[in-house]
């Protein structure tokens, strides 16, 4: 099933056009990582699919209700702003206002807990959420996004500001979730971590997607070089490919 089809959206901020022509679709079972250099348009591409910037071309997601919107994709932002003093707990229970009864009911405390419990955040459910670190929050804020129950995920860097560790399980939640059956789209900057987790990439620049497939024929020396004027070096181990990126 699909559940993000954008077709030839095109972004202009400021009289600087961002995005053009940029085409694409996500189906159930998809894990896809955006990345592309800072300033491509990854956070605008999202907003845009969304229906947050206005834009040209044909978004799914923009076409529907606000309310039909909330329960078809949940969205983590770049900005991790947690505005009021609310116990994690509260934060999180703020996913499911999207749905009938917002929040209390025997089916939104199960999917308070599960979120809860796939973020490890039992210990932290007490806890005022602006209290915590940097890390930690980011890992409240993708709960709340969980705890919205919705087909799809769209998340900006959310493995931004994580330990190594946090990263790996960030990057693995997102995989299971996506081998459950739903969809899954992430803009990442560790090469590394896109390949290893991803069940395909797509790589803006120039305004546009220079290329859409399976990792390894997205992250080629041409494209990478084209994209972000650096070369990988790539070591394959039993535990994924290595990436480290060097000067051209
Ligand atoms: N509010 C705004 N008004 C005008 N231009 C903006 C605004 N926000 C972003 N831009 C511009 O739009 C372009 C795309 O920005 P965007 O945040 O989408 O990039 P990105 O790919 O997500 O980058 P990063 O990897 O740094 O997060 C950039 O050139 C940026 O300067």
């Amino acid at each position: 099933m699909m559940l993000l089809s954008l077709t030839d959206i095109a972004v202009t901020r400021r009289n600087r056009p961002i995005l053009h022509g940029v085409s694409l679709s996500l189906a159930a079972g998809e894990f896809v990582g955006l990345i592309g250099p800072n300033g491509a348009g990854k956070s605008t591409l999202m907003e845009a699919a969304l229906g947050l910037l206005p834009h040209e071309g044909r978004s799914n997601l923009a076409q529907m209700s606000a309310a039909d919107r909330a329960r078809a994709a949940a969205y983590l932002p770049q900005t991790r702003d947690i505005a009021w003093p609310v116990s994690v707990e509260d934060l999180v229970a703020l996913g499911r206002i999207p749905w009938p009864g917002g929040g209390r009911g025997p089916a939104d405390l199960a999917a308070i807990d599960r979120a809860i419990d796939r973020l490890g955040l039992q210990d932290f459910r007490k806890r005022t959420a602006l209290r915590l670190s940097g890390g930690e929050q980011n890992r409240a804020l993708i709960a709340r996004a969980l705890a919205q129950d919705t087909p799809l995920l769209l998340a900006d860097e959310p493995a931004a500001g994580l330990d190594p560790a946090q990263q790996l399980a960030c990057m693995a939640l997102f995989r299971d979730l996506a081998r459950e059956g739903r969809g899954v789209l992430a803009s990442v900057h560790d090469l590394a971590l896109a390949a290893r987790y991803c069940t395909r990439l797509v790589l803006l620049a120039e305004r546009q997607v220079l290329a859409d497939g399976p990792p390894d024929e997205v992250l080629t020396d041409a494209l990478l070089h084209r994209a972000f004027a650096i070369r990988i070096r790539r070591i394959d181990t039993p535990d994924g490919p290595a990436i480290l990126p060097v000067q051209p």
